[in-house]
């Protein structure tokens, strides 16, 4: 039998307050892939990486995380590490990036951590580039910083999937770099990435597949927009390649919807 994928949705929808915010989505991402989820504000990536990760809850259709029926709440939280969108580390709260870190070991069942889970704080540290900054209170962090100590507390279990949810907005361009480096480490490593993006940015190069979305529907599922360097660089024009340009190891559908907004290309 062969294994569950990390993510799969079928039918997926959504409903928070009076709208519908995803309708129907069918999506499946497998074992080592590093997937972009693209789309215009508003179409409902956030929400389907909280339907997945059990933040909002699914009105109908299914979603499974290897293949475990999220809505049984019985995901293993130890294979996924989420890093939601917007949130810095310190909320007022004065702890070093060690701190920040080493909580992501525990839970409910485990209240302390031992001198391992401090050395692994410490290698989770290291991978996003900031190991010695890890005695720092995170409440003098730049914004870059503070996400880049989320994914490190993402990371601190080794999760299996990684699931990010706009890891580059308002962040320096040396965190952006940092931080593509990482997910390029972790891609190598055989790891599953679903990130949620304005831009392919930086991240360009490592996504394998993107899945469009637009008012709540998937739109493209395929290939990923061409990689342009410096593509977020102020003054960029946004010309992109056209159909049949894309990477040609990829066996998927050519992007014919703009990936910005979701509508067709013409
Ligand atoms: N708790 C909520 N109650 C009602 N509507 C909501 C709620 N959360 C989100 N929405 C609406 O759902 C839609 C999709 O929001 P979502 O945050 O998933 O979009 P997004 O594609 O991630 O957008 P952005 O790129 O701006 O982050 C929006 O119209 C938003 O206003």
């Amino acid at each position: 039998m062969s294994t569950p994928p990390p993510i799969r949705t079928e039918s997926l929808t959504v409903t928070l307050g009076a709208s519908t915010v995803l309708r129907g989505v069918d999506m499946t991402v497998r074992d080592g892939e590093a997937v972009a989820l693209l789309g215009a504000n508003g179409s409902g990536k956030s929400t389907l990486v909280k339907a997945l990760v059990g933040v909002v809850p699914i009105r109908r259709g299914q979603a499974w995380v290897y293949g475990q029926d999220v809505t049984t709440r019985r995901i293993d939280f130890r294979r996924i590490g989420y890093v939601p969108q917007r949130v810095t580390a310190a909320a007022g709260v004065p702890a070093t990036a060690l701190e920040v870190v080493t909580s992501g070991l525990l839970s409910s069942a485990r209240l302390r951590v031992g001198r391992a889970g401090r050395v692994r704080a410490m290698e989770a540290l290291e991978q996003v580039g900031l190991a010695d900054r890890a005695k720092d209170s995170v409440q003098i962090f730049s914004g870059g910083q503070h996400q880049r100590v989320l994914i490190a507390r993402a990371l601190v279990r080794d999760p299996d999937l990684l699931v990010l949810d706009e890891p580059l907005a308002g962040i320096d361009r040396a965190s952006k770099q940092a931080l593509a480096a990482t997910l390029r480490g972790l891609r190598a490593a055989g790891r599953t990435l679903l990130v949620v993006l304005h831009e392919p940015g930086e991240l360009g190069p490592l996504i394998d597949r993107a899945v469009v979305l637009r008012n709540g529907r998937v739109v493209h599922d395929g290939a990923p927009p061409p990689a342009v360097p410096g593509h977020d660089a102020p003054g960029h024009d946004h010309e992109h390649a056209h159909a049949g340009e894309g990477p040609p190891d990829h066996h998927v559908p050519e992007l014919t919807v703009d990936w910005r907004t979701g509508e067709e290309v013409r």
